[in-house]
C-alpha cells in the first residue's frame, strides 16, 4: 500500500465552497519519476481533506492507487468507475475501499466519469491519461460539457502538451488557448485551488441569474 507521508499544506483557509466529485485522470502505471507519486498523494490527500469525493478510473496500481489510498487515507469518499474485464484482471491489486460502478466497455466506462464529475484533474499518465484528457477538452469545446479541467504541471510533465496545443492555434487548427475551462497549474494546492474558485464563481452565476428572473 502507498504511503502517504506528504506535510500538511497550511494555506487553505476556511472550508471548501461545497463538496465536489473530482474526477482524477493519472497513470495506471507509477512511471519513473518520485515526484509524480508525491503529487498524487498530495492531491489524494487534498480532495480528503477538503471534503471532496473522489472519482476515477477504479484501480490499484500505479498513480490511481497513489491518489486513491492517500484520498481514502484522509476520509475522501471514492468512486471507482472500472470495465468488468479490468476489474477481474486487477483482482490482485489493492485498491482502497469504493463504491464500485462496472461497465461493459471503455467508452461507458468514460461517460460515466464525465457524467458524475463536478470537475476533472489531470497527473501525468499514458494513452488512457491523455485520452481521457482530451475527450473533456474536446467535449467542452463543442459545449457538450462545461466542467472545468487542471492539469498538473508538476516537473513540466504536460509542457510539450501545452507546446502542441500552441503549435495548433499557430497553424489554424483551434482558436488559442485551451478554451474557458481548461487551466494548467504548478501543483496539486493550485489545482484544487483553482476548481474551487471555479465551483464558488459558477454558484454565484447560478445565484445572479436566479435573481434576474
Ligand atoms: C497497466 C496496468 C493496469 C491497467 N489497469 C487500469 N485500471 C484502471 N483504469 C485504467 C487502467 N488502465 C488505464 N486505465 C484508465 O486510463 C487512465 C490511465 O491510463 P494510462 O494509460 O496509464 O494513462 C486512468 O485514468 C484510467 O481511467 C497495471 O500494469
Amino acid at each position: 500500500m502507498p504511503t502517504d507521508e506528504v506535510p500538511a499544506d497550511e494555506t487553505f483557509r476556511g472550508p471548501a465552497p461545497r463538496p465536489l466529485t473530482i474526477c482524477v485522470f493519472c497513470g495506471a502505471r507509477p512511471g519513473l519519476r518520485a515526484g509524480d507519486a508525491e503529487t498524487a498523494r498530495r492531491l489524494g490527500r487534498l480532495i480528503g481533506s477538503r471534503g471532496h469525493r473522489l472519482l476515477y478510473g477504479g484501480g490499484g496500481s500505479g498513480l490511481m492507487g497513489e491518489v486513491a489510498w492517500s484520498a481514502q487515507h484522509h476520509g475522501a469518499p471514492i468512486t471507482g468507475v472500472i470495465p468488468t474485464f479490468l476489474f477481474e484482471r486487477e483482482r490482485g491489486i489493492a485498491a482502497p475501499p469504493q463504491d464500485t460502478v462496472l461497465t461493459t466497455t471503455m467508452g461507458e466506462r468514460k461517460t460515466a466519469l464525465l457524467t458524475r464529475a463536478d470537475a476533472f484533474v489531470a497527473l501525468p499518465g499514458g494513452f488512457g491519461t491523455l485520452d481521457e484528457v482530451l475527450e473533456v477538452i474536446s467535449l467542452n469545446q463543442l459545449k457538450v460539457l462545461a466542467k472545468p479541467i487542471v492539469l498538473v504541471d508538476a516537473d513540466g510533465f504536460w509542457e510539450r502538451f501545452v507546446a502542441l496545443v500552441r503549435d495548433l492555434a499557430h497553424w489554424g487548427f483551434i482558436n488559442p488557448g485551451f478554451g474557458p475551462h481548461c487551466s494548467v497549474t504548478d501543483s496539486a494546492e493550485d489545482a484544487l485551488r483553482c476548481l474551487e474558485a471555479y465551483a464558488t464563481e459558477a454558484a454565484g452565476r447560478v445565484a445572479v441569474e436566479a435573481e434576474r428572473r
